[in-house]
């Protein structure tokens, strides 16, 4: 499940010198990458006249190239630069474009604007009057590439130190970074390319992307399919959602464990009074849970029936309440912002970094939802879901999801794997329901969104 490598500035700079030391040439990487910027610039407008922003370092390197290449192809293209290049690569490239170089702060503005002002080595927020310049002439370009990312962005956080603009067109050069990925960062690029820069760039952490979902083996039966055991609590209809999703998520076979009367609910969902855990593959705990003694109780023996464990919600409360006991392994655990501080405080870093150390911390892999919800493993792998749906943000979204990962992670076994799968599927299922959803409504679009992953 690779949708992409992502890597921090320092990873990139060490792919980048390991390239080098094998030989490859370092200004010829930077026209390679000018290249597949340039090609992919072209495809979008064509001969519309362009102006070209060039900043300091590397970065305006690859846009003296951009804006050189460009010019072959016959685009009216002007460049504008702050200041001299100070590398070597940026400077060769400066001298092989030759023609006029305007300054950023004077010159008119162009159907097509490129951004190749700061990339990786962003230090700092750029000046005020430079951070409004690049937003009007952004503002007044009918198409706008930031190249390798928007400028005022920071590379490993994705935080934003100065004014930026929404680009049309983010091109990523050789691997994705944290920034494309992380909101606020993300929310500034209306489409992300990647652009294969010819280096091999190894990564732990890669972009979510859609799954293969094997299809019930001819023999299948219900309890080879998996089952999951929904503990529900007082707040009923939070449990029952997770147990739908659970039910429509390719799992065999769902138990809801429920005390009390349950409202209307799919009839294949079978209900026990007591805590059977008997054939479960996974057991979800926390959606409806509740947070008092009871909850705890139902917690505790969920925990010690030593089934592979989904907490979420008021599991999640009762965990950063009570510590973390024997928590099953494996397990998966799906906190968002406020139960994420509330299990692990504020650790330092990038939401990315920040999800790693959990699930370092406590074993588990981790989901730490929201606009860019990242999966983490205890080993170190980690993916990151951007561009999910704004509309999930409605109650109840969250119980399909744990049902999902509990639904999955009876199917497959595989943590990791299984957060993965239902997060995408999660998004997907938003795809398909379009606007103003409830989140009863993402069920229904579950098993469309499975078929088309077979
Ligand atoms: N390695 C390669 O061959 C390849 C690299 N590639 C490209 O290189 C990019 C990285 O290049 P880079 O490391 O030169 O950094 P870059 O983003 O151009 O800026 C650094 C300069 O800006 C300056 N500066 C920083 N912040 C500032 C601010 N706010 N306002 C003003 N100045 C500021 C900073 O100076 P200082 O912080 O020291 O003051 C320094 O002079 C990468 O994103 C990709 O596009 C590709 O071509 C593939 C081949
Ligand atoms: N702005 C957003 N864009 C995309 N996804 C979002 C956004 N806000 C929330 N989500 C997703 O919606 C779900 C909300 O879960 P949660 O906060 O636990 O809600 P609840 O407890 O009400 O079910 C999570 O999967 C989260 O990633
Ligand atoms: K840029």
């Amino acid at each position: 499940m690779t949708g992409g490598p992502v890597l921090t500035a320092a990873q990139m700079r060490a792919a980048e010198q390991a390239a080098f030391d094998a030989g490859i040439d370092e200004y010829g990487l930077m026209e390679t990458a000018g290249a597949a910027a340039a090609a992919i610039i072209w495809r979008a407008g064509h001969k519309r006249d362009a102006l070209v922003l060039c900043g300091p370092g590397n970065n305006g390197g690859d846009g003296y190239v951009i804006a050189r290449l460009l010019r072959d192809r016959g685009v009216p293209v002007r460049v504008a630069a702050l200041g001299e290049s100070c590398t070597v690569s940026g400077q060769r490239a400066r001298a092989a474009w030759g023609g006029p170089v305007e300054n950023v702060m004077r010159a008119a503005p162009a159907t097509q604007l490129v951004d190749a002002l700061f990339g990786t080595g962003l230090t700092r927020g750029l000046d005020d009057a430079v951070a409004a310049r690049l937003c009007a002439l952004a503002g007044a370009a009918a198409i706008s590439h930031a190249i390798d990312l928007p400028s005022g962005i920071e590379t490993d956080s994705g935080a934003i130190l100065s004014a930026v603009p929404l680009f049309g067109t983010c091109i990523a050069l050789g691997a994705y970074k944290p920034a494309h990925v992380l909101q606020p960062a993300a929310g500034h690029m209306g489409r992300l390319v990647l652009a294969d820069i010819g280096i091999a760039t190894p990564a732990t952490v890669h972009r979510l992307s859609a799954p293969v979902l094997p299809a019930p083996v001819a023999q299948a039966h219900k309890y080879t399919r998996g089952l999951v055991a929904v503990v529900a609590g007082d707040m009923i209809g939070a449990s029952c959602l997770s147990a739908e999703a659970a039910a429509r998520s390719g799992a065999g076979y769902v138990r809801l464990l429920a005390h009390g009367p349950v409202p209307r609910m799919s009839h294949a969902i079978v209900q026990h009074a007591s805590l059977d855990f008997g054939r479960a593959k996974a057991v979800l705990v926390g959606p409806g849970l509740g947070r008092d003694h009871a909850a705890w109780e139902r917690l505790a023996a969920a925990a010690k029936a030593g089934v592979p464990m989904v907490a979420d919600a008021g599991a999640l409360w009762l965990l950063a309440e009570k510590g973390w006991g024997d928590l099953p392994s494996p397990a998966i655990v799906t906190p968002h912002e406020g139960e994420f501080q509330r299990l692990f405080g504020d650790l330092p870093g990038s939401k990315i970094d920040r999800a790693l150390a959990a699930a370092r911390r406590s074993g588990a892999v981790v989901v730490y939802k929201g606009a860019d919800s990242v999966i983490a493993a205890p080993d170190g792998r980690a993916a990151v879901a951007s561009g999910a749906s704004p509309w999930l943000s409605t109650a109840g979204t969250g119980d399909v999801l744990a049902g999902l990962c509990a639904g999955r992670l009876a199917v497959t076994g595989d943590p990791f794997r299984a957060a993965c799968e239902a997060v995408w599927l999660h998004g997907e299922a938003a795809r398909r329901a379009g606007a103003a959803f409830v989140a009863d409504d993402l069920l229904e679009s579950l098993p469309a969104a499975i078929a088309a992953r077979l």
